[in-house]
């Protein structure tokens, strides 16, 4: 199994990097026990300003082959953490890839989303992307805690 995120955008030194890189790390050491690979997290540009378009594009071929698409969206289903730590559990069972998209300023394209295997919202309030990739990984160690039966979450 593998996991990845795809996101547009570079994330430069800032607040939002430090707490996507603190919390793939923490989910690195609590999945390893787990048999819960480490993120991978490919940054894209659109150097050429194409539109959703292109980025869809870059998405797409960012995925793995064979890979579950799970695409972050407002429009999404909304899991409940122990939902969500639940499903990364099977998918790793069934040793299937799973890559996370985050769109960039102007969302996701339709033609994209449509290729969804599942799809998440954090609320139907619009976040920035850069703070959906630090959700989208505090999410991902909180899973892993769940799965590891330790304290961090608590509801
Ligand atoms: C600034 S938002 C783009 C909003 C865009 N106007 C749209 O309609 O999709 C950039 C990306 O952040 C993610 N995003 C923003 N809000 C989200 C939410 N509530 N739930 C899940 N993902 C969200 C999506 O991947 C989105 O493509």
């Amino acid at each position: 199994m593998r996991i990845d995120i795809a996101a547009m955008g570079r994330m430069k030194t800032s607040p939002e990097a430090a707490l996507v890189a603190d919390y793939l790390d923490r989910f690195a050491k609590t999945g390893r026990a787990l048999g819960l690979p480490p993120v991978q997290l490919t940054e894209l540009d659109d150097r050429k300003g194409g539109g959703m378009a292109a980025e869809a594009e870059l998405l797409g071929r960012a995925a793995p082959p064979g890979a579950l698409l799970v695409m972050l969206d407002e429009r999404g289903e909304q899991p409940t953490s122990p939902d969500f730590a639940a499903r990364l559990a099977r998918h790793r069972d069934e040793a299937r890839d799973i890559c996370f998209l985050i769109g960039g300023a102007d969302g996701l394209d339709p033609a994209l989303r449509a290729r969804a295997d599942w799809q998440i919202s954090f609320g139907r309030m619009v976040w920035p992307h850069m703070l959906v990739r630090v959700m989208l990984a505090e999410q991902l160690y909180r899973a892993a805690t769940i799965l590891a039966g330790s304290p961090y979450h608590r509801a």
